[in-house]
C-alpha cells in the first residue's frame, strides 16, 4: 500500500491534499489520533501557503467551465455525488467515527443520509430558484444568481462532514468551485469525499481539499486575494480572525459559531417531554453548537425535573462510540477534555453543586502535555462524563462561555418575564428551546428571543429550506434554503428597455 494511504477499520483513505483533481503530496505531515483509543490513523498532509495558493489556482481555473455548466447539469453531477455518498455510507459512517469519535449509530441512520440530502436538496433547490421577472415602466427586470467564484470552506470537527457538504453543496450547485479546509482533529471524511466527487464525474478543481492546520493552511486560503466567498462554521475567536483577514480584500463571509442555548422549561410543560430534550443535549458527548446547555426550569417543578433528569443522566451508557449500545462517547481530543474539565472546576471553584457527573477523575487527564496527552487518550482518559450543575450565578463563567461537552447547568426563575431574560442573556443567539404546554405561551416567549433557530416541544428537527444561522456572537449571515444561494451568489439584475431594440429581419 502506497505511503499516502492510510487504512481506518479496512477502508482505504488517502492522505494527502486533493487539488485539480489530482492527489498532492506535502513535505510535512500531522498524526491524526482516533478519539476512541489514542491510536493513529494516519499521517495527514500539513498545508502550507503554496497548497493554499496551487489550491485556489485551481479552483480559479475550473471556474469558468463549472459556472458555464448549465444548472441542470450541474444538478445532475450533484445527485451523482450523493448517490455516491449513499454507495460508501457505511464507509463514511465507520472512518468518521474513528476520527471524531462521534456515535457510529448516529453517523448511520442520521449524519451520513444527512450528508447525501444536502446534495440532493441544495442541487434540487438550484433548479426551482426564483428568476423573477418585473415589470417598471415598462422596463423588464429580470434578477440571475450569478456564481461567485472561488470559495473557501472551513469546518469543525464535530459533525465534520455533514458541516462541510451543508456548505459544499449550495457553493458547488451556484456554480462557484470550492477549497475545503476540514478540522485537522476530523480530516479523513473530508478526503474520501474527493474520492466520491471524482468518482460521480465532478470536473478537475471544481472541489479541492486542503488539509492541515488552521492559522496555517486555513489562514493562506482566507487571505488569498483571488477567493470570492468565505464561509466559516467554528469558533468566535478564529471567527474573528477570519473575518478580519478576509476584511482586507473585502471577501464576503459567512460565520457559523458557538452557542449557549438555553432550554426553557415552563411548569405547564409535559415534565417528560422536558426531561427528555434535556437529556438529547448530552447528544455527541455535549460537542454540538446548537446544544441547550442552559436548562431554565420554573420554581414549582424544579425538584421533580432535576429528580427526574439527573436518574436518567447518570444511566446513560458511556463508552466506545462503535458499541450500538453506547448514548455517550469520548471527547474530541485531550486538549478538548482539559478545556471541558477546566471549566466544571472553576464552576465548582465558584461555589457550583454537581448533581451528576463531574471531573473524570482524580488524575487531571491530559497529561503534562496538552498538545498530545495520547496515554490519557489510549486509557480511556477522553470519556468526560454527564454533568449537571446547579447554584450557578447567571454572570458566571459556567453559564456565559461555551463549554461544548456534556456539561449542562441548571437555573430556576419565577416568571416567564425572568425566564426570558436569562435566556438571552449571554453575547450568543444561536438557538433555544422552550418546552411548554401553553400555546400563548410559546408564542410570547419565541417573539422575544434572540436565536436564529427556536423550538416549541421539540430539539433539532432540521428542514433544509429554512434559514439557519446565529445572532449575536453565534454568528454572521443565515445558510440553508435560498439563503444559501443569497450567499454563495452574486445577485444580479438586468433592466431592460421595452423599444430599445434595433433588430433587423
Ligand atoms: N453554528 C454552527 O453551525 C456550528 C456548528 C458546529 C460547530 N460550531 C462551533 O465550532 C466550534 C468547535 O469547532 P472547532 O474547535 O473546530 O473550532 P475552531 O474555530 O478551532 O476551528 C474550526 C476550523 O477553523 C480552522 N482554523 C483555525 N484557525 C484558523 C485561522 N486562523 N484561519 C483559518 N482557519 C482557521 C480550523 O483548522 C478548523 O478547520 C464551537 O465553538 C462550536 O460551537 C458551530
Ligand atoms: O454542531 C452543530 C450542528 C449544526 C448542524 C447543522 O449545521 C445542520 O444541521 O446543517
Amino acid at each position: 500500500m502506497s505511503e499516502h494511504l492510510t487504512t481506518v477499520a479496512s477502508v482505504a483513505v488517502d492522505t494527502r491534499h486533493f487539488i485539480g483533481g489530482e492527489r498532492v503530496a506535502a513535505t510535512e505531515t500531522f498524526t491524526d489520533v482516533s478519539p476512541i483509543d489514542g491510536s493513529s490513523l494516519g499521517e495527514i498532509a500539513r498545508g502550507t501557503g503554496t497548497d493554499a495558493g496551487a489550491a485556489v489556482a485551481a479552483a480559479r481555473a475550473a471556474f469558468p467551465g463549472w459556472a458555464a455548466t448549465p444548472p441542470a447539469e450541474r444538478a445532475r453531477l450533484l445527485e451523482a455525488v450523493a448517490e455516491g455518498v449513499e454507495k460508501r455510507l457505511e464507509e463514511l459512517a465507520v472512518v468518521e467515527t474513528h476520527d471524531n469519535g462521534a456515535l457510529l449509530r448516529s453517523h448511520r441512520r442520521g449524519v451520513m443520509p444527512r450528508v447525501a440530502h444536502n446534495f440532493r436538496f441544495f442541487a434540487d433547490r438550484l433548479l426551482k430558484l426564483g428568476h423573477e421577472d418585473f415589470a417598471t415602466r415598462g422596463h423588464t427586470q429580470h434578477v440571475s444568481w450569478d456564481p461567485a467564484g472561488p470559495c473557501v470552506l472551513i469546518t469543525p470537527w464535530n459533525a465534520p462532514l455533514l458541516l462541510a457538504t451543508w456548505k459544499a453543496a449550495p457553493a458547488l450547485a451556484a456554480g462557484n468551485t470550492v477549497i475545503l479546509k476540514p478540522s485537522e482533529w476530523s480530516p479523513l471524511t473530508a478526503s474520501l469525499l474527493a474520492d466520491i466527487a471524482t468518482a460521480a464525474g465532478l470536473p478537475p478543481g471544481v472541489l479541492n481539499v486542503v488539509q492541515g492546520y488552521g492559522p496555517e493552511v486555513g489562514a493562506a486560503l482566507v487571505a488569498h486575494p483571488d477567493v470570492r466567498r468565505v464561509s466559516f462554521t467554528g469558533s468566535v475567536p478564529t471567527a474573528k480572525r477570519i473575518a478580519a483577514s478576509a476584511a482586507a480584500h473585502l471577501t464576503p463571509v459567512s460565520l457559523e459559531l458557538g452557542g449557549k442555548s438555553p432550554l426553557l422549561v415552563f411548569a405547564d410543560a409535559d415534565l417528560d417531554l422536558a426531561v427528555d430534550l434535556a437529556l438529547e443535549q448530552y447528544d455527541n458527548a455535549g460537542q454540538v453548537c446548537l446544544a441547550a446547555t442552559r436548562v431554565l426550569v420554573e420554581r414549582p417543578v424544579a425538584g421533580e425535573f432535576t429528580r427526574r433528569l439527573a436518574g436518567r443522566a447518570a444511566r446513560l451508557r458511556q463508552g466506545d462510540p462503535r458499541d450500538p449500545a453506547t448514548d455517550l462517547g469520548p471527547l474530541i481530543h485531550p486538549r478538548q477534555l482539559e478545556k471541558v474539565d477546566g471549566f466544571v472546576r472553576r464552576a465548582l471553584a465558584a461555589g457550583a453543586r454537581t448533581v451528576v457527573g463531574g471531573h473524570p477523575s482524580a488524575d487531571h487527564p491530559g497529561g503534562d502535555d496538552p498538545g498530545d496527552g495520547r496515554d490519557a487518550a489510549r486509557e480511556g482518559g477522553l470519556y468526560y462524563p454527564p454533568t449537571l450543575l446547579t447554584d450557578v450565578a447567571q454572570d458566571s463563567e459556567i453559564v456565559q462561555e461555551e463549554v461544548f461537552g456534556p456539561v449542562l447547568t441548571l437555573q430556576t426563575f419565577t416568571t416567564e418575564d425572568e425566564a426570558v431574560h436569562l435566556a438571552n442573556d449571554t453575547r450568543f443567539g444561536l438557538a433555544a428551546t422552550v418546552a411548554t404546554g401553553d400555546h400563548e405561551r410559546a408564542r410570547r416567549v419565541t417573539a422575544r428571543l434572540v436565536a436564529g433557530t427556536v423550538w416549541v416541544n421539540c430539539f433539532y428537527v432540521r428542514d433544509l429550506r429554512a434559514p439557519f444561522g446565529g445572532s449575536r456572537h453565534s454568528g454572521i449571515g443565515r445558510e440553508g434554503g435560498d439563503w444559501s444561494f443569497d450567499f454563495y451568489c452574486d445577485l444580479k439584475t438586468t433592466v431592460t428597455a421595452p423599444n430599445g431594440w434595433t433588430d433587423h429581419e
